[in-house]
């Protein structure tokens, strides 16, 4: 069941794409577990309006924990320019070019570590937050220009949203302060290739670390919810220019005494389309200590929970998350 060779990594022919390791002759048996799993039909999520988003952002956080936003006020022409710069730095460069790029990463080696389940992306990390970048030339440093025009609009976004969702929680200022540090997360311009064979993941199945996370897509699809015991598609709506999508992560659901919900997801690999997303994430401040009074968790720092996540991801190939900090 395992590849033929780790050292037999196959590329595909295009010259854009990083060495992908492919099956050699058992295809099919990468993700066996996620493929045991039943796929239902298309998911349908609420949709929140950023202007009121009232009972509708309470009800989508505590249900599913991933909605859609309308009139979030980003422009369309940003967001064109933004995908046609990220087509541009990733599809239309060479592997070798990109490789050398501060920023680059491919296969997802932060969600895991065994080539066996190298995921199907390559892309961006864009670190918000007024961090100097060294100033690469086109098309990655007019990237990294719109990156942060486009950022500023995300932490507007993520502020907004979270002080609408914090409300009911009765935090106090400080802890309203500390849980998002809005301005310092950071943008992932990915790149899901299209993939040869099938059988593969563009993303394995996760929930994110975050407070939120805003995730912007052209219209090709493939992201995928886990709901009811079975993975649904999500609709890709209209595009790039459309509403956004925002999911909750696991300081969220931290924070509300898991009142609400941090989103198990993932992304197929697409054999007939390659598919671009930009996905913002905001976390809490690293020393904000994310305690809820009769929340299942013992107190701990956001700090805390990255360094486990690391820990773990690095031990086991696997984030293990919240449930490392469940009170005994
Ligand atoms: O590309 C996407 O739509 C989702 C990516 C994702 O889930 C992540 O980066 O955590
Ligand atoms: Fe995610």
């Amino acid at each position: 069941m395992a590849l033929g060779s780790e050292s037999q990594a196959a590329t595909t022919a295009d010259p854009s794409c990083p060495p992908f390791p492919l099956l050699e002759d058992d295809g099919g048996h990468i993700h066996e577990q996620e493929q045991e799993v039943p796929s239902g039909a298309e998911l349908e999520l609420p949709t929140v309006d950023l202007d009121a988003p009232g009972e509708a952002l309470a009800a989508a956080c505590r249900g599913l924990g991933v909605f859609r936003l309308a009139n979030h006020g980003v422009p369309a022409s940003l967001s064109a320019r933004l995908f046609a710069t990220a087509r541009a730095a990733l599809a239309g460069a060479p592997f070798h070019d990109k490789r050398a790029q501060p920023g680059y990463f491919w296969g997802t080696p932060a969600l895991s570590l065994r080539v066996r389940d190298v995921n199907w992306v390559e892309g961006f990390h864009v670190a918000l937050g007024g961090h100097q970048q060294p100033a690469p030339g086109p098309p990655l440093g007019d990237l990294l220009d719109l990156a942060a025009e486009y950022g500023a609009h995300m932490a507007r976004v993520a502020r907004a949203l979270f002080d609408a969702l914090a409300a009911p929680l009765g935090l106090g200022a400080d802890q309203a302060a500390t849980y998002l540090a809005e301005r310092d997360g950071f943008l992932r311009v990915y790149r899901y290739p299209r993939c040869p064979e099938p059988g593969h993941l563009g993303m394995e199945a996760h929930t994110d670390s975050s407070v939120l996370s805003v995730i912007n897509q052209d219209a090709v699809g493939g992201l995928q919810v886990f709901h009811d015991g079975a993975w649904r598609d999500v609709a890709p709506g209209a595009g790039e220019t459309g509403t956004l999508l925002v999911n909750l992560g696991d300081m969220a659901r931290a924070i509300s005494g898991d009142a609400y919900c941090s989103v198990r997801h993932r992304v197929a690999a697409s054999q007939a389309a390659e598919r671009l997303s930009l996905c913002y994430f905001a976390f809490p401040q690293d020393d904000a200590v994310i305690s809820c009074a009769g929340g299942r968790y013992r107190p701990f720092t956001y700090a805390e929970f990255r360094e486990q996540v690391q820990a773990d991801i690095k031990a086991t190939g696997s984030k293990v998350g919240l449930e490392r900090f469940l009170l005994r």
